[in-house]
């Protein structure tokens, strides 16, 4: 190994966040190495968020085409898989191949090396046989990695993950998939709206635990219209495959099968060989504790899924602006997670900001919710199928303002907007009640809930 060489910031890892941190420092005129041991550009568009709702889109657009027969004549839609595999395939990841984002990220003037990353010191990362100091700090961005927990028989099988998930060229005829969250409910509408008999396996007692109760409804009903066939409050605990398909044996002792298996049971940050330790950072958590300005330990930052404050890609973007401004002392503000918003995409969309009703009861705050029905809306009635929803705002009512909404429906994540920034500004509800909201629109369904807490 030859003497260590100095720049100015080691990103480790560029995905979401490290590809938008390290690109947007060398662009400033530091030197930056940026380190990455798979894909630049990360989870997000080879195996997350672009090809999923490009599978969405599809889905979709085949459900649409049924409702014709409701709205305006007649249609014969036959679903073909193969259009959205290649447009996954040439589109969205170009067959898996990151030649677009690794020069992104070298156009910005940012020295690109391939490999795993190990801390080794304070400021000094390796990678293969080479050596790095940081003189400013290493931004650690290393994202996570699917869950696989020691489920019996279920090592050495060939489940999938997301990651196997995105790259099927042929549908199976049958999938039974472990995890009701956003990923397991996205997966399983667009497979079985493309006919793959899917059966869903959620611990808890409803699929999509983390939202409002309203809004698992929603999307439950939606799911059993899709044939999606629910089972909640069991958990997978036996998996056999023989070959042809898997037999999984769920905690009340029955069982259920598919051709293939699916893995959703969440995501971990993979923190135990990156070598944190060596830079003063405690590595014993899930998760990098960070501070406002996402400062890890000394000249250690992290941004991302890998800090656990929520694992979506605006989160990493939105980090990573803060770690930029911190590292070229720029100020502004630090993080404020009050009005992080979520979308799952499966038609209908649950859109959520900031609390549940169940989360501010919990930390004790004085309660008031208000809940309106989508599909009772004027617009909701006009738009006849699909038309399933709900809006559920959360009121401090000692404050006056509104700590969290839920807008499930046919475009729930759009109108959530509306309620986040209402959430992120401290709206006064009173304002919220005597707004304007134009008619005959999805959000106007928003002053419905508000007029719901009086
Ligand atoms: C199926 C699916 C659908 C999703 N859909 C959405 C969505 O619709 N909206 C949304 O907001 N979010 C979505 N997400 C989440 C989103 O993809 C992540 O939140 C986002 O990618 C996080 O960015 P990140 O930079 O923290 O990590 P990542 O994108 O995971 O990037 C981390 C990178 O670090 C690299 N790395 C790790 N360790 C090392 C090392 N030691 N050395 C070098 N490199 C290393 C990895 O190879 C990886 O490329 C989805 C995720 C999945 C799985
Ligand atoms: N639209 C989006 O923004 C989007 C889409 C997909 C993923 N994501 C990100 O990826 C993250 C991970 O998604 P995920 O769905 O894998 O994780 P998750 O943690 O949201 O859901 C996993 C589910 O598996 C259940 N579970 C755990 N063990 C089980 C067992 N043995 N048997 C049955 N059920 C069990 C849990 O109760 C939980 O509901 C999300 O939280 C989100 O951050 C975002």
């Amino acid at each position: 190994m030859g003497q260590p060489e100095q720049v100015d910031v080691v990103v480790v890892g560029l995905g979401v966040g490290g590809e938008e941190a390290g690109g947007r420092l060398a662009a400033a005129g530091l030197s930056v190495v940026g380190i990455e041991s798979r894909l630049v550009g990360g989870e997000c568009p080879y195996y997350g968020c672009i090809p999923t709702k490009m599978m969405i889109r599809a889905g979709n657009a085949l459900v649409e085409a049924r409702r014709v027969a409701q709205l305006a004549g007649r249609s014969t839609v036959t679903a073909d898989w193969a259009p959205v595999a290649k447009r996954i395939r040439e589109e969205a990841t170009d067959t898996w191949n990151d030649k677009v984002a690794v020069d992104r990220f070298t156009g910005k003037g940012g020295r690109f090396e391939r490999g795993r990353a190990q801390i080794v010191g304070p400021g000094r990362v390796r990678v293969g046989s080479t050596e790095f100091v940081a003189r400013r700090g290493i931004v650690v961005a290393t994202g996570t990695a699917p869950v696989v927990p020691p489920i019996e028989g279920l090592a050495g099988t060939p489940f999938w993950t997301n990651r196997e998930a995105i790259e099927v060229e042929q549908l199976p005829p049958s999938l039974v998939i472990l995890g009701g969250g956003a990923i397991g409910v996205e997966f399983a509408q667009v497979f079985a709206r493309f006919g793959v008999q899917v059966t869903l396996v959620e611990g808890a007692d409803r699929v999509l635990a983390a939202e409002e109760p309203e809004a698992s409804e929603v999307v439950a009903t939606a799911l059993r219209a899709d044939n999606v066939e629910i089972h909640t409050g069991v958990r997978a605990e036996r998996v056999r495959y023989d070959g042809a398909g898997f037999v999984v044996g769920l905690s009340d002792g029955s069982e259920v099968s598919g051709v293939k298996l699916l893995v959703a049971l969440g995501r971990r940050a993979e923190l135990g060989e990156l070598g944190l330790e060596e830079a003063g950072v405690d590595a014993s958590g899930r998760f990098i504790e960070v501070d406002d300005r996402l400062r890890a330990g000394e000249n250690v930052w992290a941004i991302g899924d890998v800090t656990g404050k929520g694992g979506f890609t605006h989160m990493a973007m939105y980090q990573a602006d803060i770690v930029v401004r911190d590292i070229l002392g720029q100020g502004g503000p630090g993080a404020d997670y009050r009005a992080l918003p979520r979308v799952t995409f499966t038609d209908p969309e649950v859109g959520a900001v900031g609390l549940t009703e169940r989360q501010a009861r919990d930390r004790g705050l004085n309660v008031r919710v208000g809940v309106t029905d989508v599909s009772a809306s004027s617009r909701g009635y006009i738009h006849g199928p699909g038309n399933a929803g709900v809006i559920k705002v959360v009121e401090d009512v000692d404050r006056g303002v509104l700590v969290g909404a839920t807008s499930a429906g046919v475009t729930g994540g759009e109108v959530l907007s509306g309620l986040a920034v209402a959430v992120h500004g401290e709206v006064p509800v009173q304002r919220l009640r005597h707004m304007i909201y134009a008619y005959p629109t999805f959000h106007r369904a928003i002053h419905e809930a508000v007029k719901a807490l009086d």
